[in-house]
């Protein structure tokens, strides 16, 4: 077997929201569809992915540098020891050989996007969902049968006033989440604390809001964010300071003892571990929010989770980013703590498997081959009108 062709197109998932940092008004991602020449059902199976969101598309470094890298390594180097199948570790090896390392940058887009694809590809091939060939591949056979998800919104955007917010936290409430996430400092605090009251209104206890700051913050900022969200007791504090300032975040711990997640612009496993090593980040109470996608995929995501273990962190801490199928799969099978849904936003990349509601804050996988990208619709087009490959 082999791959026959990579193809790769930009979408565009622009909107008029905001966090503290970014508006989206210009956001894309990449999507990648590796062809391969095994047959299943009559049809040749393909591998898809995508790269999340948060960063732009990487149209550029896909076409000059990771398609014609991959497709021009002898195939059966890219197999698997049974030769029935694609080897998605050697086919890391193969994206990045003659990558220097550190300066991580963006490449880790472009590489996780093909990863995402190729072990779609995999799962297929081998006829089983993804979280069920990572559960029996690596963990000894033990999936968890659902995960728990929170819901990610309360942006700002324009005229967005408190009854707004409300309205959108009710009705993700309303579709069986739980937990709600909104984003602060984008207003000044007085004002982001008259929003955090509105929205405990509807949730209730503040144990069901998590807050996110999206590394707005300078030091004196984020403590004086602390100190105020402290008397709240929320579900979590998160991306306080700059992704890459691991003092900020150690002397942030020293004035909130209450818990804090970040990760999700830490792109490789070094500035993983450099965020365990100097980031004053608690295994007993903190989360972690790696997003495989924008970091060199799973097979990178996997030396991050050793990486931890050897640190004294559960897989249970991890809650990855991103709101997407691929990392479901990954929290099902590698048995991490949840994983983030946008049930209003990045449509249709975010989102899970058409039919499966969330239940009390925790949904399932769907049962067919793969990452289940065919187990929802609206995204499932989108992928095969622009990649043209149905
Ligand atoms: O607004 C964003 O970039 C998304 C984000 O931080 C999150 O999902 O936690
Ligand atoms: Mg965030």
């Amino acid at each position: 077997m082999r791959i026959v062709e990579i193809r790769e197109q930009t979408a565009g998932i622009k909107s008029d929201i905001a966090n503290a940092f970014i508006d989206f008004s210009q956001m894309t991602c990449s999507v990648v569809a590796v062809v391969t020449d095994v047959v299943r059902d009559g049809k040749p199976v393909i591998g898809y992915g995508f790269n999340s969101n948060g960063r732009y598309a990487a149209g550029g470094l896909l076409r000059e540098r990771f398609i014609p890298r991959l497709m021009s390594a002898a195939p059966d180097s890219l197999l698997d020891d049974t030769g029935d199948n694609l080897d998605p570790f050697r086919i890391w090896t193969r994206l990045m050989t003659n990558e220097k390392p550190g300066g991580h940058g963006e490449r880790s887009v472009a590489v996780g996007t093909i990863d995402m694809a190729v072990w779609d590809a995999v799962a297929k091939i081998a006829g089983v969902p993804l979280y069920r060939l990572l559960a029996d591949r690596f963990r000894g056979g033990v999936a968890d049968d659902s995960v728990w998800v929170y819901a990610a919104g309360g942006y700002y955007y324009p005229g967005k006033d408190l009854k707004a917010l409300q309205d959108e936290m009710r009705s993700y409430r309303d579709r069986g989440y739980r937990v709600v996430k909104m984003k602060i400092g984008g207003a000044p605090l007085e004002e982001d604390l008259r929003r955090i009251d509105a929205v405990l209104e509807i949730v209730g206890s503040a144990g069901n809001l998590c807050v996110d700051a999206n590394g707005r913050f300078d030091l004196d900022t984020a403590i004086a964010y602390a100190e105020a969200l402290k008397p709240y007791g929320l579900f979590w504090y998160e991306e306080a300071g700059d992704p890459l300032d691991y003092a900020l975040q150690a002397e942030l711990a020293r004035h909130y003892d209450r818990p804090m997640a970040t990760g999700e612009n830490l792109f490789s496993h070094q500035d993983a571990r450099n965020l365990v090593r100097h980031g004053g980040m608690r295994p007993d109470r903190d989360w972690l929010q790696f997003d495989c996608a924008l970091s060199y995929g799973l097979v990178e995501y996997m030396r991050t989770l050793d990486m931890l273990r050897e640190n004294g962190w559960s897989s249970r801490r991890v809650v990855p980013h991103g709101g997407h199928q691929m990392s479901l799969n990954i929290a099902a099978g590698l048995h991490l703590g949840g994983n983030e849904s946008y049930p209003d936003v990045f449509k249709p990349f975010c989102g899970f498997a058409d039919g499966i509601a969330v239940e009390d804050g925790r949904v399932r996988l769907p049962t067919l081959p793969g990452v289940g990208f065919e187990a929802k619709s609206e995204l499932f087009t989108t992928m095969t009108t622009l990649l043209e490959t149905l």
